[in-house]
């Protein structure tokens, strides 16, 4: 069956998931291409009925996790005027700090309930601490060098290697994503050469007592690169996922996983055959919640042209065709103000 059909036949009912997929990923290096066309099909099921799967078995150390995360909870703690010397309006490339409310996912919301740090690619070992000496790969704005708080000694070291971590990861599921969608397993390596991979880390406080209706962590949206791969703070659910019978689907944390779903670069490459699916954060645990999505794109000069195969005369090309620089830069414009 073509990807055309295949999307075709997936059922209003596939799409009104219930829960997400778990996939193993224990075997995504095997040198025998039956078993990594397995693991694909397995994706392109979620990728086209949900959007969304977790991971395990992905080879991430919780050290890395635990270290990046104690030092960022440092930061959030640090005064505010100390943390807004870093804030992301004052960078060229959205870098940085974003204080409370100062961004806002949903054109219908208020803005969203949490604060956060903005950091992208920069190459270990790191000689020193505090303000970095720029992105080798640098050739857009949304490039350039990351900010880092002098505060807090250890946060850069320990963040950037959870990024390097994470992108590792992101550059062995982009030939799964592309087997899944029966195309070479190289198709995206000349497409992803500078890891045009931002990592925020955030901070959202509860959200207990009344609440307004239009001011919740994170307002329905879609992502914007090609995949997230996200974790969760344990045994607090808050994210929430959109299926296609409007209903709020819970991804709760479940140990030992990440969270991965779609963006809005996969829709476009795919002509939506691959879901960017609604998704929320509301915190009403009682307790203060920390996630880190790394955002995974193709480099920001590629055009986001459609594959050949998800495009037929029953399935018209959906999207006008820009470079995932452009698009990315449109809506961090519209989601931070500039
Ligand atoms: O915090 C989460 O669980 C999800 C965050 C998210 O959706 C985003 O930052 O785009
Ligand atoms: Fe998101």
């Amino acid at each position: 069956m073509s990807l055309v059909e295949a999307a075709a036949a997936a059922s209003e009912a596939d799409c009104a998931f219930k829960n997400i997929p778990i996939i193993d990923l224990s075997n995504i290096s095997s040198p025998d291409p039956a078993v990594r066309r397995g693991l694909a099909d397995e994706v392109r099921d979620a990728c086209m009925n949900v959007g969304f799967f977790y991971v395990k078995n992905h080879g991430v150390p919780d050290r890395v996790i635990d270290s990046a995360l104690s030092n960022a909870k440092y930061f959030f703690g640090l005064p505010m005027e100390l943390k807004m010397k870093i804030e992301n309006k004052t960078t060229p490339n959205w870098k940085g700090y974003s204080p409370l409310l100062s961004g806002n996912n949903d054109p219908n919301g208020k803005g969203d309930l949490q604060e956060g740090f903005e950091f992208g690619w920069e190459s270990p070992p790191l000689e020193r601490e505090g303000d970095s000496e720029g992105k080798a790969n640098g050739v857009t704005v949304l490039d350039g060098k990351n900010v880092w708080p002098f505060e807090v000694p250890g946060f850069r070291v320990a963040a950037v290697e959870y990024y390097h971590a994470l992108v590792n990861l992101g550059k062995l599921l982009f030939p799964i994503f592309a087997l899944a969608l029966d195309i070479d397993e190289t198709f995206f390596d000349d497409k992803t050469k500078t890891s045009a991979a931002l990592m925020r880390i955030i901070h959202y406080p509860d959200q207990t007592g009344p609440t307004d209706e239009g001011v919740i962590g994170i307002g329905a949206h879609t992502d914007w690169e090609c995949f997230t791969i996200l974790w969760q703070e344990p045994n607090i659910q808050a994210l929430q996922v959109l299926n296609a019978d409007k209903e709020w689907i819970d991804i709760p944390p479940i140990t030992g996983t990440f969270v991965v779903n779609l963006g809005d670069q996969f829709a476009r490459w795919t002509n939506d055959i691959f879901k960017s699916t609604v998704h929320r954060v509301i915190n009403r645990s009682g307790r203060r919640r920390f996630s880190t999505p790394l955002f995974f794109g193709t480099d920001y000069g590629v055009r986001l042209e459609p594959i050949p195969s998800c495009i037929s005369p029953d399935r018209p090309l959906k999207y006008e065709v820009v470079t995932a620089g452009e698009y990315v830069k449109a809506k961090l414009e519209a989601t931070y103000g500039r």
